[in-house]
């Protein structure tokens, strides 16, 4: 379970970018935040594993009070938490494999990582999870071999060889289209409910949300706006996290699009 308790972060500029946000999040929870630009989405993100300190509130993943940890032990910590990034983040000149690898680094000794020799449990592994979003075939290329859609599920793989407790995703389909996203979106909700997984996800298409996740978490101004299941996401509702919009047909156009069936890339 992630508790934040009175989440606060004020930037140097005086920015309030989040004002005293409160939130569970069960084990195996997969949620979408989702707001304008500027609400705070990915400064909430960040604020959980400290990428960004918070000003002030408290975060417990697990039982473990993360805001109270000094540096070496939030090293420890944050290896429960996977995070995927909107740009991959992936090392371009290194092999998928050696990418996805890269995600037990906070596991293995300083000799290992600097050597790169991985145990063989984790090489195993790796090839498991390649498999599992349709890579095996792609283990010896370079990232920068790859398509979009591909370079995400090798992020997706990297955070998962991670074994995290939560995964933190910001904006994961920012840089792909309609229907990658809509590819990449099922598969991080599926990989999540096989194992168990919490993730929030950090989304601006509130169709895409919509369609996968079992709750919305709605900010505006740092603050949170609504939380609910994704059909009570209505235009009224819309209207006050967002402002004047025609919803209809956004709605509208999920109905027409359906949903449609993963294809390999
Ligand atoms: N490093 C920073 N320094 C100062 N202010 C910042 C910094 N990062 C974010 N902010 C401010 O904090 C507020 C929230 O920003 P944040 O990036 O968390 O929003 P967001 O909802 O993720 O936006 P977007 O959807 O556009 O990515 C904004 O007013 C932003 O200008």
């Amino acid at each position: 379970m992630l508790r934040l308790e009175k989440l606060v972060k004020t930037y140097k500029t005086g920015d309030q970018a989040l004002k005293s946000v409160d939130l569970e999040v069960p084990d195996g929870q997969v949620l979408a935040l989702i707001g304008p630009s500027g609400a705070g989405k990915s400064t909430l993100i960040r604020c959980i594993n400290r990428l960004v300190e918070p000003t002030s509130g408290n975060v417990f993943l697990g039982g473990v009070e993360l805001t109270g940890l000094s540096s070496g032990n939030l090293r420890k910590e944050r290896r429960r938490m996977g995070m995927i990034f909107q740009e991959y983040a992936l090392v371009e000149r290194l092999t998928v494999m050696e990418n996805v690898l890269s995600g037990r680094l906070g596991y293995v000794s300083f000799w290992r990582s600097f050597l790169r020799k991985y145990p063989q449990k984790d090489v195993d592994e790796a090839f498991r999870l390649l498999d599992r979003v349709g890579l095996l075939e792609m283990a010896d290329k370079r990232a920068d071999e790859l398509s979009g859609g591909q370079r995400q599920r090798v992020g997706i793989c990297r955070a998962l060889i991670q074994d995290p407790a939560l995964l933190l995703v910001d904006e994961p389909t920012a840089s792909l289209d309609p229907k990658t996203s809509r590819q990449i979106m099922r598969l991080i909700c599926e990989l999540c409910k096989e194992r168990g997984l919490a993730a929030i996800i950090n989304i601006h298409d509130v169709a895409l949300a919509q369609m996968f996740v079992q709750r919305v978490i709605g900010l505006r101004f740092g603050a949170v706006e609504f939380d609910g299941p994704p059909d009570a996401l209505t235009p009224v509702v819309l209207t006050t996290i967002y402002g004047e919009e025609d919803w209809e047909a956004t709605i509208d156009k999920i109905d027409e699009e359906g949903d449609e069936p993963e294809a390999a890339e």
